[in-house]
């Protein structure tokens, strides 16, 4: 049965007196996916410091994982939570191989020290390699991959701990098509296992939208437009709302894509 992965009730965000986020409540469960768009500035990598346990509201409720944030310890929290971004990667060195770049994430989870575990970890490093199209690089150093292949190295990383929440913020950017196309084809395959977490993408493409993805959530200036299945929150009309120029949206078999309305 499907359970509560992330809970925000009436959630601000103010830095430096900017509302950054304006009285948001979103709910998100185990079995959903979860694409954020919304113009530059909106808030969505907010939304994300706040889902990853990074950041705490300046008013309202966030809870992660049924936590509590401000109440529970982040540390414990954090490593249930994979995080893929542009940020994390430029920790990975560039001279780290592929697979060291992958299994190193399970140290902090697992323990280095632990034999057996190292063993399971191994294995597990070796299958998301597999499942990540990685595994004739996992030799390879990170700093001399291209960037596609790089986005999906810092995807398997952050799905090597086994992660109850998925957190990917623009996944795709700058990415060429045949790039794009692999990597939204790879996270496709992903989102539709239902063994997979739930996960939340932020995107600034609606043709970056992987087939299985269940639900949209769109802000402009902090708020929130519209919310929930694609059928109701993914429309022309939520879309130009968001954006605030009249956008046509169009479907063709689970993919999206969107230009401005001809008048
Ligand atoms: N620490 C901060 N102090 C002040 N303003 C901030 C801070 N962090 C973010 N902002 C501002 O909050 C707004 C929302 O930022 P955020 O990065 O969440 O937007 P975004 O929707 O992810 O934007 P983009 O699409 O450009 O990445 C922006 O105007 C940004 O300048």
């Amino acid at each position: 049965m499907a359970s509560t992965v992330l809970q925000f009730d009436d959630v601000s965000v103010v830095r430096d007196g900017n509302t950054i986020l304006d009285s948001v409540s979103w709910t998100v469960a185990s079995d959903e996916r979860w694409a954020i768009l919304g113009p530059n500035g909106a808030g969505k990598t907010t939304m994300l410091q706040l889902a990853a346990a990074a950041m705490h509201p300046t008013k309202g409720t966030v809870e992660v994982l049924q936590e509590r944030l401000g109440k529970v310890d982040v540390f414990e929290l954090r490593p249930m939570i994979g995080f893929a971004s542009t940020a994390m990667a430029r920790r990975i060195p560039a001279n780290e191989t592929v697979k060291d770049a992958v299994l190193t994430a399970a140290y902090s989870v697992t323990g280095r020290w632990n034999e057996e575990y190292e063993g399971i970890d191994d294995r597990r490093a070796k299958r998301v390699l597999e499942e990540w199209g990685l595994e004739a690089l996992a030799d390879r150093r990170f700093g001399n991959l291209s960037d596609g292949e790089q986005k999906r190295v810092q995807i398997a990383r952050a799905v090597m701990t086994d992660p109850e929440l998925l957190l990917l913020d623009e996944p795709a950017a700058s990415l060429d098509l045949g790039a794009r196309e692999e990597l939204v084809g790879l996270l496709g395959g992903y989102a539709s296992s239902p063994s997979s977490p739930a996960i939340v993408m932020v995107t600034h493409h609606v043709e970056e939208i992987p087939r299985g993805f269940t639900h949209a959530l769109l802000l402009r200036e902090g708020r929130i437009v519209a919310e929930g299945p694609f059928a109701e929150a993914l429309t022309s009309d939520t879309l130009s709302d968001a954006f605030g120029i009249p956008i046509e949206l169009t479907e063709a078999d689970g993919r999206y894509a969107a230009r401005a309305a001809s008048a």
